[in-house]
């Protein structure tokens, strides 16, 4: 017989054989999967090794990667442009270094870079813009765009499905003749940002490149999605307070993106300084996602109009979103509308700032400019307070204002705001006499290659001359460079501050003719000066960042004054009365 107490020990003995065999599989499965996952990062760091030797072993020259830990390693660099601007002056057109142990080929060689962009636009399967870790460059723009994070044009790989359509779909909004059509517009806004320099008066110092953050903001809206956001009717109303907003909301993109662990930290729950943090973030967040969001319903209720009448970028993203076939859906809609904020707010607003700037430390620059402006009856002067209008053709029209126009060139020559760009070796690659090994990444320095005496003469001087010759854009095959002065190298360009290929940049047709505008429109109305408080030349350099755009950190002030004659008091607009543009308004982005 068995009793109730042999049950309970048969039991016992059972679910202990149970324990023990279930603990045995679950160590056995972890072993399993630790021995895995340190093969895998055993099989990454040795493909990363011999990526090294295979690069050292072609001559390529290293440059010194410093601590990577190290509060000022070179890659958290604030002047990170002007790192790879000198390194390429020491090392020449191609040089790698390491981020512990993963490799970089930083190339401004005109030649190489070209040839990168051929491949990369033949081949997406060979070089494409990375995602992901290691390398989550791109990935960041995702989450300021839309919720749930989606890929947009900037940030997405060349071969995702929506690239394609969406870019072939929203670039006749671009074309070179519908932006033309939009002159009048831009100017309005140029002449209104002008009308509040003008309230402002000269003896206080202004954010000059916060003030034309507003411009290019109120640009995109009008021009992009028939919405007149109007911060430039009042630099420190709502309209202002929305283009902040974007600033901001890219601001957390770059800093996760300069910084990887940051979006880790702020996942952990108990850390003090990342609930904070996190509260900003979030914040922020949500009042850019829900701004662009209500600009993506305004652009749906409109409807899908007709496209003659109708040219926006926002009217070409309906007739996707409406497709019968394959609909562009709601979400990526909005992410790919945010982008042109993102990618085209602060980008024109920097390098009209960087004009603007280096014009006036250059007075024989600045009085040939005038001199053009008066000769076309454009400048405005005590003798001439109602000058000419600014007219379409003197903006859109090569032989119009062409010394300007140089001196534009020149000043994103030296300025170039977007200055590198990023790509993946997806596998080992030629590029011209070099092989770059899968894993690898590319840095593309246009700011180096348009800043080094090898690519151009003279190359820290301010000439806006050497754009009035011919072919003043056809790299020069120089000794050391990787020309091999055949026929079809004559054609490379040494001057590329939109990129070139499929993936450069959409919104060059308006950037350009808004910069051009912008400048023209208060070149001839008003005269620049820098702010006593700048610490005059020297201090703007110091105080320049790489935050992915090269802009001055935080502010960059100057005393605006008029060259017509003095206004009246009650000439001035209602909106003076607010408070002006200032420092303590724009300051704060970087910090978050
Ligand atoms: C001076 C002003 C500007 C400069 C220097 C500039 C420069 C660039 C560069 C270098 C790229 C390539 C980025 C990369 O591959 O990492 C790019 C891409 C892009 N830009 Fe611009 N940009 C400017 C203004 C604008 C404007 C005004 C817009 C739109 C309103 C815009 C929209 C875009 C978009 C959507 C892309 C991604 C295109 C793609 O990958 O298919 N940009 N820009």
């Amino acid at each position: 017989m068995i009793d109730e107490s042999d049950l309970a020990e048969v039991w016992v003995r059972l679910s202990r054989s149970h324990d023990s065999s279930f603990t045995t599989a679950a160590f056995v499965l972890a072993a399993l999967l630790i021995s895995i996952a340190v093969i895998k990062v055993y099989e990454q760091l040795q493909c990363y090794e011999s990526a090294h030797k295979a690069l050292a072993a072609q001559n390529i020259s290293r440059a010194p990667s410093g601590n990577p830990f190290a509060a000022d390693a070179p890659w958290k660099r604030e002047d990170l442009h002007r790192v790879g601007q000198n390194d390429c002056e020491k090392l020449g057109g191609i040089f790698y270094f390491r981020i512990l142990w993963f490799n970089c080929v930083q190339i401004s060689d005109p030649w190489l870079l070209h040839e990168v962009l051929a491949v990369a636009g033949r081949r997406p399967d060979l070089i494409d813009k990375p995602r992901g870790f290691p390398l989550p460059v791109y990935d960041c723009f995702d989450r300021g765009t839309s919720y749930p994070p989606q890929p947009c044009l900037i940030s997405a790989k060349s071969a995702d499905p929506w690239h394609k359509v969406v870019r072939r779909g929203v670039s006749p909004a671009f074309s070179p003749e519908n932006i033309r059509n939009s002159f009048d517009a831009i100017l309005e806004i140029a002449e209104r940002l002008g009308d509040r320099l003008l309230e402002h008066g000269p003896d206080q110092g202004i954010d000059i490149d916060g003030a034309l953050q507003c411009e290019s903001f109120d640009v995109i809206g009008r021009i992009g999605f028939n919405h007149d956001f109007r911060a430039t009717e009042d630099l420190s109303g709502p309209g202002a307070a929305n283009c902040r907003t974007i600033k901001e909301g890219c601001a957390i993109g770059v800093n996760d993106m300069r910084n990887p662990v940051r979006p880790l930290l702020r996942s952990v729950p108990f850390l003090p300084e990342a609930w904070t943090h996190r509260r900003k973030v979030a914040r922020v967040q949500r009042q850019l996602l829900g701004m662009l969001h209500s600009l993506a319903r305004e652009v749906c209720s409109r409807g899908a109009r007709d496209l003659a009448q109708d040219a926006s970028i926002g009217n070409h993203l309906m007739h996707l979103h409406r497709q019968a076939r394959a609909p562009l859906p709601f979400t990526r809609m909005w992410s790919e509308l945010s982008i042109f904020f993102m990618a085209g707010m602060e980008t024109t607003a920097h390098a009209i700032t960087w004009a603007l700037y280096l014009i006036s430390q250059h007075p024989e620059v600045e009085s040939r400019i005038l001199e053009e402006l008066d000769g076309a009856g454009l400048l405005m002067s005590a003798q001439r307070p109602s000058p000419r209008k600014l007219a379409r053709d003197d903006v859109a029209c090569p032989q119009q204002l062409p010394y300007l126009k140089a001196a534009l060139k020149e000043a994103q020559r030296m300025y170039s705001v977007a200055p590198l760009v990023v790509r993946k070796a997806l596998q080992d690659v030629r590029i011209r006499q070099y092989t770059i090994p899968r894993g690898t990444a590319m840095i593309l320095h246009l700011f180096a290659m348009h800043n080094t005496s090898a690519n151009f003469e003279r190359h820290a001087e301010f000439l806006p001359e050497r754009w009035l010759e011919a072919d003043a854009e056809t790299a020069r095959p120089i000794p050391g460079t990787s020309s091999t002065g055949k026929a079809a190298d004559q054609k490379v360009k040494r001057f590329l501050p939109f990129l070139s290929g499929s993936r450069s940049c959409i919104g060059m047709s308006l950037a350009q003719l808004n910069y051009t505008t912008a400048v023209a429109s208060l070149l001839s109305r008003f005269s620049f000066r820098l702010a006593e408080d700048m610490g005059g030349p020297t201090g703007v350099r110091a105080k320049e960042v790489y935050f992915v755009t090269i802009q001055p950190k935080e502010k960059l002030n100057m005393h605006v004054q008029s060259r017509g004659p003095a206004p009246q008091q009650e000439e001035l607009h209602e909106a003076s009365k607010g408070e002006p543009l200032t420092p303590q308004l724009w300051g704060r982005s970087l910090s978050l």
